[in-house]
C-alpha cells in the first residue's frame, strides 16, 4: 500500500503508528513508547478501524509487559486499553488473545512474549485481509460478467474499512484492490461519513493512490444513486457481528442497508473473523454503542485556501450536538459476510458452518 498503519521501530520496542487525525493533508507518524500513550492513541482515534484498534492495543500491551511484567500490571494494562473504545470487539479479542498467552508466562518472558504475539496478531490480519479480498473479488468477478464485461462495477462503501483501518489491505477495500489487480474495472461510491469524515479523509486519500477511480457523496446521497441503479453491490466493514449476523458498523451504515434493501442491492459485510462476537445474538439489544464527543459534529477541520489546517464551527457556538459513533444493521439486511474463508449468509447456522471450531 505504500503506508504502514502501525509497525515495530528500529529501537525494537517502540511503535510507530500513522497519525489518522492528521490524514489527507498531513502524514506523520507517531512513536508510542508506553502503554498509556497506545491507550490514548486509541481513544484519540491516532489508530482507528477494528483491526488496527486490536493490533494497537496487543503492542500496548507488550509496551506494559516492558515497563513492568507483573500480574498487577498486566491486569492493570489489560483494563486501561480495554476500556478505550466500547464498540469494535478486536479490542476486547486481541486483549483476550494477548492475557491468555502472557499470564501462562514466567514474568522474566513475558517481554519477548507479548512482542511475539503483537506481531503474530499483525500478520494474521494481514492474511485475513487478503482472504476476505479473494472471496470478494469472485463477488465482484461476477457483476462485471454479468454486466457484459466491459463497464465498471459501481461499489459503494462507507466509512474507512480499507487498508488504514488493518495492518493490510483492507476489509471492504480488500476485494477493490484485488479487482484492481485483474484488472477488473470498479468505481467507488465513497460516503463521506460524517462526522469524523473518515470517508471523505481516509478513504478517498488511499482508494487515490492506489488509482482507484473513486467519487466522494454526502451521506444522503447513496439511496438516490441506488434508485437510480448507479450501484451495483454495497461492501461495508463492520466493528463487531454478532453470532446471528447482526453487524454493528459505523453510524449510517443501517440507513444504507434499508436503501440498498429497498432497492435489490446486494448489500456485503467484509467481516475477518476476529471481528464476530460470538457472544451476542441481538446486536440492537447488545452492542454497546460508543457516544463521543459533539464538537466532533459541531466542528470541521480542514485545508483553508492558503494552505493551512484549521478547525471551525458549523452550526450556533451554543448549540449541542448528540453523536452516536455507530448503529446496527439487522442480519435480514445483509446479502452476506465476506470473511477469510468465504462468503457466509448472515445468520448464525451461515457463520456455523463457516467457523465450525466456534459451534
Ligand atoms: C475494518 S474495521 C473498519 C470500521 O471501523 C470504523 O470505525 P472507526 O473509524 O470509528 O474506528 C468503521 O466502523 C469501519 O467500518
Amino acid at each position: 500500500m505504500g503506508f504502514s498503519t502501525i509497525h515495530l521501530s528500529e529501537d525494537g520496542w517502540s511503535v510507530d503508528i500513522l497519525d489518522q487525525t492528521l490524514l489527507p493533508h498531513e502524514f506523520k507518524t507517531v512513536r508510542l513508547t508506553t502503554m498509556a500513550e497506545a491507550a490514548v492513541s486509541i481513544r484519540d482515534m491516532l489508530v482507528r478501524g477494528a483491526p488496527l484498534i486490536g493490533a494497537t492495543a496487543a503492542y500496548g500491551m507488550a509496551l506494559a509487559m516492558r515497563q513492568d511484567p507483573s500480574d498487577a500490571n498486566l491486569q492493570d494494562a489489560y483494563d486501561r486499553l480495554l476500556e478505550t473504545r466500547p464498540t469494535a470487539v478486536n479490542l476486547r479479542w486481541a486483549l483476550d488473545d494477548m492475557k491468555a498467552v502472557l499470564k501462562n508466562c514466567a514474568e522474566a518472558d513475558r517481554e519477548s512474549a507479548a512482542y511475539d504475539r503483537a506481531a503474530h496478531v499483525v500478520l494474521e490480519d494481514n492474511s485475513i485481509c487478503f482472504g476476505i479480498g479473494e472471496h470478494g473479488l469472485k463477488l465482484i468477478r461476477d457483476i462485471y460478467q454479468k454486466k457484459g464485461g466491459n463497464a465498471p462495477v459501481n461499489i459503494l462503501t462507507h466509512c474507512n474499512a480499507g487498508a488504514l483501518a488493518t495492518c493490510g489491505l483492507g476489509t471492504a477495500t480488500a476485494p477493490i484492490y484485488l479487482a484492481k489487480i485483474d484488472h477488473i474495472p470498479v468505481h467507488v461510491w465513497v460516503d463521506e461519513t460524517r462526522p469524523r469524515n473518515q470517508g471523505a479523509a481516509l478513504t478517498a486519500w488511499e482508494l487515490g493512490r492506489s488509482g482507484i477511480e473513486h467519487s466522494l457523496i454526502t451521506d444522503n446521497t447513496g439511496g438516490h444513486l441506488m434508485q437510480h441503479g448507479m450501484v451495483d453491490m454495497c461492501i461495508v466493514g463492520t466493528d463487531r457481528t454478532t453470532a446471528s449476523g447482526d453487524v454493528c458498523n459505523k453510524i449510517g451504515t443501517y440507513l444504507k442497508a434499508l436503501a440498498a434493501h429497498d432497492n435489490g442491492v446486494p448489500f456485503y459485510v467484509a467481516l475477518p473473523s476476529t471481528t464476530i462476537d460470538w457472544t451476542v445474538n441481538d446486536g440492537v439489544k447488545e452492542i454497546p454503542i460508543e457516544e463521543r464527543a459533539g464538537e466532533e459534529v459541531t466542528q470541521v477541520r480542514g485545508l483553508t485556501a492558503d494552505g493551512t489546517i484549521q478547525t471551525v464551527t458549523v452550526p450556533p457556538v451554543t448549540t449541542c450536538a448528540a453523536n452516536y459513533a455507530f448503529d446496527v444493521t439487522p442480519a435480514r439486511l445483509v446479502t452476506g459476510l465476506i470473511t477469510e474463508r468465504g462468503v457466509a449468509p448472515a445468520t448464525r447456522d451461515g457463520l456455523k458452518s463457516m467457523f465450525p471450531e466456534q459451534a
